[in-house]
This record gives structure tokens, C-alpha cells and sequence, in this order.
């Protein structure tokens, strides 16, 4: 029988508030088993780009990262946010080990080719690449790994890579070792029917819904990418994908409550 691994992503909204982001990581630490963590951090980098005078543009949820930006993407990215994450983790007894898709080459990635934008330095992950049993030295060996969403080319350039897609990936790389849980944790109760009602949580989305609600429009932003990378994931094989509130990370993975959404395999 596979282990079980919870491999959990938290998104920028969470890391940019200190009191959240410590709240959730003692949550995170406590969490039994195998387990990944994968971070965001693009609010910060936004507000750390204004702060160079960079402007920042995202178009469909996603940055577009001319040379600037990827300085900017790297310091926050894998420096700021990574290592502060690591330290904290620490502190609370859990043995985490942070790591950008560049080291010992856990995630190749080509440069988007431009098209009818151009989102420079961003990196599009090649199917297939990520060598589970890589990653899978690092857990059986009692590591927590800590993803910062950079890739890189394989000729000297990090790349900027939406976090959602690299939990994603990885949950697929390594959905043939365990069976791999995915959770998506970001500042709302789960997918929202309707944007202005908080209390609106779909509990259970197939990929035939999220097609007929994106139409309608009342998915947008971030929520795109993330939604995409959710259902390929369910799609290639992860057992569970779930988008829950970062606050409900305890109750879900420690004390086995149901909450959030829950996306559902329909075909
Ligand atoms: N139907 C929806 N339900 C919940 N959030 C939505 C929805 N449509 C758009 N969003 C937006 O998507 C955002 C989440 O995407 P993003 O900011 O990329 O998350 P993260 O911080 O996890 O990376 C939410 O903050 C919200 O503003
Ligand atoms: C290419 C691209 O868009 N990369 C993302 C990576 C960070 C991220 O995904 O952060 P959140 O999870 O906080 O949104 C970005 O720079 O915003």
C-alpha cells in the first residue's frame, strides 16, 4: 500500500500577514506523516516591486517578468519568503528544507515563448520532468520540503513559475510513490458562488461546473490558474484536491474535518 502525502500550497495573501502566516505554519507543523509545503508570495513581490518603482502587470493571474521583475521574483521568492518559512518551521520542531526548482534540478522549466503577451522570464513546467523519487529521498529521510514557485532552464536562468502550477506538478510527480492529497490554502472558505457572500462556499466542484461558472464569469483572477491546476491534478491521478480556507488547515489534516471544496471527477 502507497503512504499517504498531504502536500499543501498557501498563497500570498497568508504569507504577506505575519500573524496568519504563523498561525497557519503551527498548524502546518503539526500535521502528521509525509508532507510538502508549497508557497506563493506574489502579493509581496508586487508591493516589494512598487517599492523599486517596478510596475507590475499580471495578465490571466499570471506576472509577466521582464529582468527586473526576476531579480525581484528571486530575493522574494527564494530568498525573503522561502528562508523565513524554513526558520519558522524550525522553530515549531518540524524539519523543513527549502528548495527553488533549481536545486539538484527538482524542476526543469522552458521559457514561455511569447505569443500575444510576452510574460519574459516566466516558466512554463516540461510535462513529465520532475523526478519523484528525487523528492521522495528528501521525505523518507524525515524532510519537509519547502517550495518557492521559481524553475529554472537548464542554462543559467531561474524562471518565475505560478505557485498553484508547481503544487500541481509535483502532486502528479509524485502521485506514483504516494497517494498524494492536495490542498489549496488562500484567505477565502473555498470557491465562492458569489463573490460579495463569503458564506457561499461550493462544496463540491466538477470540471463540468467550473466550465459553465467561468463562463458566466464568476471566476477571475488568481482563482483562473488555480482552478486549472487543481482539476490537472485531479485528472492525472492525485487522490483528493481540496481549496480551503489557510485557517482550516489544522481542522482538515490534524482533526479530520471536512471543509472547503472539494473538486470531484465527473467524467
Ligand atoms: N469564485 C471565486 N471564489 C473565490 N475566490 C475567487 C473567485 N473568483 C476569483 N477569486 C479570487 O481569486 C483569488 C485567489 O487567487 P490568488 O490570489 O492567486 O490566490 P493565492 O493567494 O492562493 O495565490 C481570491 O483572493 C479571489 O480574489
Ligand atoms: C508566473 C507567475 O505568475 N508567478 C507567480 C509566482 C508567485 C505565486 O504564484 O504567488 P501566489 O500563490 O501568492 O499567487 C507570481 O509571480 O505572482
Amino acid at each position: 500500500m502507497k503512504k499517504t502525502l498531504n502536500l499543501v500550497k498557501i498563497g500570498g495573501n497568508i504569507i504577506d500577514d505575519e500573524t496568519k502566516l504563523n498561525q497557519f505554519l503551527e498548524d502546518f507543523a503539526q500535521i502528521p506523516g509525509l508532507k510538502i509545503l508549497v508557497h506563493g508570495g506574489g502579493k509581496t513581490a508586487t508591493e516589494m516591486s512598487s517599492n523599486l518603482g517596478l510596475e507590475t502587470t499580471m495578465v490571466n493571474g499570471l506576472r509577466i517578468t521582464d529582468a527586473e521583475t526576476l531579480r525581484v521574483v528571486t530575493m522574494v521568492y527564494g530568498g525573503l519568503i522561502n528562508k523565513t518559512i524554513v526558520a519558522k518551521l524550525q522553530a515549531q520542531e518540524c524539519n523543513a528544507i527549502g528548495f527553488t526548482g533549481a536545486d539538484a534540478n527538482l524542476i526543469p522549466a522552458s521559457k514561455r515563448a511569447a505569443g500575444k503577451y510576452d510574460f519574459g522570464y516566466a516558466g512554463d513546467i516540461i510535462p513529465g520532468v520532475i523526478r519523484g523519487e528525487k523528492i521522495a529521498f528528501f521525505l523518507d529521510n524525515g524532510l519537509v520540503p519547502v517550495f518557492a514557485p521559481l524553475t529554472h532552464d537548464k542554462a543559467g536562468s531561474l524562471l518565475n513559475t505560478n505557485a498553484d502550477t508547481i503544487a500541481s506538478a509535483l502532486a502528479i510527480a509524485l502521485s506514483e510513490q504516494y497517494e498524494t492529497r492536495l490542498y489549496y490554502c488562500f484567505e477565502k472558505n473555498g470557491v465562492l458562488s458569489d463573490m460579495k457572500d463569503e458564506d457561499s462556499v461550493m462544496e463540491e466542484l466538477t470540471l463540468e461546473k467550473y466550465r459553465a461558472i467561468k463562463h458566466e464569469g464568476l471566476i477571475s483572477k488568481g482563482m483562473l490558474p488555480k482552478l486549472d491546476n487543481a482539476f490537472k491534478a485531479l485528472l492525472a491521478g492525485v487522490s483528493s484536491v481540496v481549496i480551503c480556507h489557510a485557517e482550516e488547515i489544522g481542522n482538515v489534516l490534524v482533526h479530520h474535518k471536512k471543509t472547503g471544496t472539494e473538486l470531484k471527477n465527473n467524467s
